[in-house]
Formats: structure tokens, C-alpha cells, sequence
């Protein structure tokens, strides 16, 4: 689980306030893998980094009572300098891991070819991003976060493997998404949530979020 109590989170731009949540309140439950829909702009990335703990709130107290995921496409903890296989193996000994099956299995997601024993600093964005969410996957995590939907990729046959695994894993895992997309988020949750105005308005159904949602 995770839960929000009283969150509150802003940036200072030098002009205004820019409100992200306002003593916000909510949990994820295990279990109940959900969706969170939002406008560009309005705190997705923020609200999922304080999720993983990655960013702190103002005010108010984020607990975490399971295995929570690094965002999807977080970089922190692999070394630029370092090849794909030398980070698989660092992670997977961070995380207590077998590391022959950590590197074997993002070799295999990740599909790089001989870029995968180069340092990660000649990666394409893509190619980063493949290596980042075959790492995800190869950890075991109870809750799994998600920045807008797939990495961003145009390989089509890797979305199409990653996303089986993804919901493979879903069978057992939780996710949290965040995404400005409707469409993103009923392809992995059926409960849903709206960010709006520094709140998060949780609801049964993805319709119902999306009757808020379109509304703004
Ligand atoms: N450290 C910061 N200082 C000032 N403003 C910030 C900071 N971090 C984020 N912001 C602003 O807060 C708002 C929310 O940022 P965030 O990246 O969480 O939004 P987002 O919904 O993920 O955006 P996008 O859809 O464009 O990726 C944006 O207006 C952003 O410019």
C-alpha cells in the first residue's frame, strides 16, 4: 500500500505558485493496480517520484508498507559510464538478486545487440529506455509506477514483448500509471483517478474518471 496523508507539494517558479497537490489524501491498495489521468504539466512526474520517494512532499507523511518500483525511465542508480550488462549486475546485486538472471533477462527484453556491452552513454533515447524497463521488469517489485504509458520507443516488436510482460506481471503486481491518456490507462487499470487543481479525485471506473477528466 501506499498513502498519502495531507500531501501537500508546490514549486516556486520565481513568479507564482505552482501547486502540484494540496493536502491531498488517497492510497493505493495492492491489488488494485490504478490510472491516473492528468493534463501535461499539472504534477504527473512530480506525483509519481514522491510515490517511488524520489521527491518529498512539503507537508503531510507518504507511507510505503511494500516493494515500491522506480519510476519507468528513471535513470538513478545506472552509470552512464557502464554498459547494460555491467549495470544489470550492479542493480541486481543492489536489489539481492541473482545477477546471471538480471543481465540474462534484460538482455533478452531490451534486444540491444552488441550495444549492450557498450557504455550506456552512446545510447540512444530509446535504446535507454529499453534497457530502463527491461530492469523494472526484472526486478520484483509489489507496485510498479509508471510515467505516461510505454517507454518511448518507436521499436515495434519491443512494446509489443514489453507490454506482455507487463501485464503478465500484473497477474500478481500492482501499477500505478500516470498519463494525460485516457487510451494509456485502460490498457492496464480499470480504476482510475483524476489530478486536478491539487487534488486527486479517485474513482471506481475509468468512465467516471474520464466524465471529470474531459469536463476540464
Ligand atoms: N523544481 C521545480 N521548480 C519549479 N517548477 C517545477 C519544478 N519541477 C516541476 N516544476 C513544474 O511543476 C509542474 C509539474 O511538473 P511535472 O513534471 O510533475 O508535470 P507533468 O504533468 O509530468 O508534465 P509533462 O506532462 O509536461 O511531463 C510543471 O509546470 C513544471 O514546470
Amino acid at each position: 500500500m501506499i498513502e498519502f496523508n495531507n500531501v501537500s507539494k508546490s514549486f516556486w517558479t520565481g513568479v507564482q505558485r505552482k501547486v502540484i497537490l494540496d493536502r491531498a489524501s488517497f492510497r493505493v491498495e495492492m491489488g488494485r493496480s490504478l490510472g491516473i489521468l492528468a493534463q501535461n504539466g499539472t504534477g504527473k512526474t512530480t506525483l509519481i517520484q514522491m510515490m517511488a520517494g524520489l521527491e518529498k512532499p512539503d507537508e503531510g507523511t507518504i507511507t510505503r508498507t511494500c516493494r515500491v518500483s522506480f519510476p519507468l525511465g528513471f535513470m538513478g542508480g545506472v552509470s552512464r559510464r557502464h554498459s547494460a550488462h555491467e549495470n544489470s549486475r550492479y542493480i541486481a546485486r543492489l536489489y539481492g538478486l541473482d545477477p546471471d538472471y538480471v543481465e540474462s533477462f534484460c538482455r533478452w527484453v531490451c534486444d540491444l545487440g552488441e550495444y549492450f556491452e557498450m557504455p550506456m552513454s552512446v545510447y540512444s533515447s530509446g535504446m535507454k529506455a529499453r534497457f530502463t524497463f527491461s530492469l523494472m521488469l526484472a526486478l520484483e517489485f509489489d507496485i510498479y509506477l509508471i510515467d505516461e504509458g510505454m517507454p518511448s520507443t518507436a521499436d515495434v516488436a519491443f512494446n509489443r514483448k514489453a507490454g506482455a510482460i507487463l501485464r503478465e506481471r500484473l497477474q500478481k503486481a500492482t501499477v500505478v500509471i500516470v498519463s494525460h491518456s485516457p487510451q494509456t490507462i485502460e490498457k492496464f487499470c480499470k480504476q482510475a483517478a483524476v489530478l486536478k487543481n491539487g487534488r486527486l479525485y479517485q474513482f471506481d471506473t475509468l468512465e467516471e474518471a474520464r466524465s471529470l477528466y474531459d469536463y476540464a
